[in-house]
């Protein structure tokens, strides 16, 4: 369930181009106590779906619509 709580500020460890999308990957602490996959996080506002995590980030995939795109390189 999204529920629109910030509960901190993550720092983007890497982005990388990988066929179509780019992945994302996410340094952060409090959301990966009770992180599991195909949960929504708003990563900039925009809702994106947890595809992998370890112990100290998760990762997310960005389709590549311009908006998206431009919107985490800028
Ligand atoms: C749940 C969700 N997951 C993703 C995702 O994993 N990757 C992605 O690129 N977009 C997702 N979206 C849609 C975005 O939140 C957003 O609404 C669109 O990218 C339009 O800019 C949504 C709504």
């Amino acid at each position: 369930m999204f529920t629109g709580i910030i509960e901190e500020l993550g720092a983007i460890q890497r982005i990388e181009p990988h066929g179509n999308t780019l992945v994302l990957n996410i340094k952060a602490k409090k959301v990966l106590e009770d992180i599991t996959l195909g949960d929504s996080i708003s990563v900039n506002g925009v809702c994106l779906t947890v595809t992998n995590f370890n112990h100290d980030s998760f990762y997310l995939d960005i389709m590549p619509k311009p908006f998206t795109a431009l919107h985490f390189l800028s």
